[in-house]
């Protein structure tokens, strides 16, 4: 009988745990090739001006990468990363080897979308297999159909919140050798330097010490009361950045707090987080059904909203420069880290909106470059929910700036810990010399 090689490809799903993915191929296949594509487009700058990645966000996935390819080692395999895009590098392994099988997890976004759907189509002979690794449900489990999401959280969640989730995938221990392979910018994964040190460490070992220590202490208990706090490592969970990287599942840590409930009861607070896991669940499937319109300014409505930029605000909103404290605050301590808390974020979100009177996808191409948590339907979603243009069915959140620091920084210790204080008196120059050409 022929040699049956398979091709698992990584995208953000960095992990070794709860990977269908590895299950099956080590079942189907005799020859395994695992590839990450470390897309150049991610690298460069954007329409919206921004850089691709902040040094933060990549060390935070070079380490991700790291572990990666280290717990592949201990099963005898490698990581292969080509630095061109997804549909050339799977394009020439296809024509330099006999692949016949594709493992992939299914990815919300657009452009992760047509790249599958462009291989697919240009190698008809090879079996895709899609498994839904990103999320808690799979497609067919929703009791709707995709296309048809329903249009408010509130509904999507009422729908789904009972359904049975299924337990995270046991650990494979044996997974198919690699073929010999010797293509020019495929080459097998080398440690990369990391530029400093950093509040958040990539990779699955990091995500499982903080899944465990979350869940080893009272905090759950208590989230619901703190979760809005501006700052605080203990005031929410912190597993976006490992969410988003994949090295840690959805179904993982809800079966972590399946287990916390179960041994310490549930209440509000644990709720809450499921609750939250739900508006991670229902973005993932919008950016699934709704494709482009994530990234249109009108986004799912017919409005017409305005598209003006100016670029000396935005470049003081994203250098924490307006006259606003608390988004100072907010701001610095992003760039600084690569975080921010949930509120922070719908506070700069609804300043740069509705005070600075810019484009909002500007500011979720900052985020974009940003965020070490970033997740393109989590992240645009939230934007459009903000400017109003999105799953909002009150039409958009424009915060009161004053009420925001009275209510979350009563003392201003967060504004003080981060110079919030400090910016330049005038918003807009007034002499044409000092106008910038460019944002940054
Ligand atoms: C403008 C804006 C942009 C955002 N961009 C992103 C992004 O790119 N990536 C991202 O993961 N989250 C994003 N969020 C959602 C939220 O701010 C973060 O998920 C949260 O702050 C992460 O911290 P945590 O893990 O401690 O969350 P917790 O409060 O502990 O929540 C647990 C988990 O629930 C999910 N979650 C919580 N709140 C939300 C939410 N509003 N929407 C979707 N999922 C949520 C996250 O996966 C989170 O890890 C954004 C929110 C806003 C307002």
């Amino acid at each position: 009988m022929a040699m049956k090689l398979g091709l698992i490809w990584f995208g953000n799903d960095l992990r070794s745990t709860d990977q269908k993915m590895l299950w099956r191929a080590a079942q189907e296949v005799d020859q395994l090739v695992c590839l990450y594509c470390d897309e150049p487009h991610v690298k460069h700058p954007s329409r919206y001006a921004t850089q691709g990645m902040s040094t933060i966000r990549r060390d935070f996935l070079l380490e991700g990468l790291d572990d990666l390819a280290m717990h592949l080692e201990s099963l005898e395999q490698s990581l292969f990363v080509s630095q061109h895009d997804a549909a050339t590098s799977i394009t020439l392994l296809l024509n330099a080897l006999p692949i016949s099988h594709i493992y992939r997890n299914h990815h919300g976004g657009w452009d992760e979308q047509q790249t599958l759907r462009q291989v697919a189509n240009d190698f008809p002979d090879v079996h895709f297999h899609i498994d839904h690794g990103l999320t808690l449900f799979e497609p067919w489990q929703l009791p709707f159909q995709v296309t048809a999401l329903p249009a408010s959280f509130s509904t999507f969640r009422r729908l789904v919140e009972n359904i049975d989730i299924a337990s995270p995938m046991p650990i494979v221990r044996e997974l198919p050798p690699a073929p010999n392979l010797n293509l020019p910018l495929i080459r097998p994964w080398q440690v990369e330097p990391i530029q400093g040190f950093h509040t958040f460490v990539g990779g699955e070992e990091a995500a499982q010490q903080q899944l465990s220590d979350y869940f080893a202490t009272d905090l759950p208990r208590n989230y619901k009361e703190v979760r809005n706090a501006l700052d605080g490592w203990e005031n929410s969970t912190k597993l976006s950045p490992w969410l988003a990287q994949g090295s840690l599942s959805a179904k993982q840590i809800k079966a972590c707090l399946d287990v916390y409930e179960r041994d310490n009861g549930a209440n509000e607070s644990t709720y809450w987080i499921y609750f939250e896991l739900l508006w991670r669940e229902y973005f993932h499937w919008y950016a699934t059904c709704y494709g482009k319109k994530l990234f249109l300014p009108g986004g799912l409505s017919n409005k017409q909203t305005q598209t003006s930029f100016y670029a000396e605000r935005f470049r003081k909103w994203s250098q924490g420069n307006t006259p606003y404290p608390i988004v100072n605050a907010c701001m610095k301590q992003l760039n600084k880290t690569g975080f921010m808390s949930n509120r922070g974020r719908q506070i700069v979100a609804s300043c740069l909106i509705y005070e600075l009177g810019i484009d909002w996808r500007y500011g979720a191409a900052y985020f974009e470059e940003q965020l070490i948590d970033y997740d393109v339907g989590s992240n645009w979603g939230n934007w459009q929910y903000i400017a109003g243009v999105g799953a909002d069915p009150r039409g958009g959140r424009h915060f009161n700036l004053d009420k925001q620091t009275e209510q979350y920084d009563p003392n201003q210790h967060f504004i003080k810990k981060w110079q919030g204080h400090e910016f330049d008196e005038q918003l807009d120059s007034v002499d044409a010399a000092d106008w910038p050409i460019s944002p940054h």
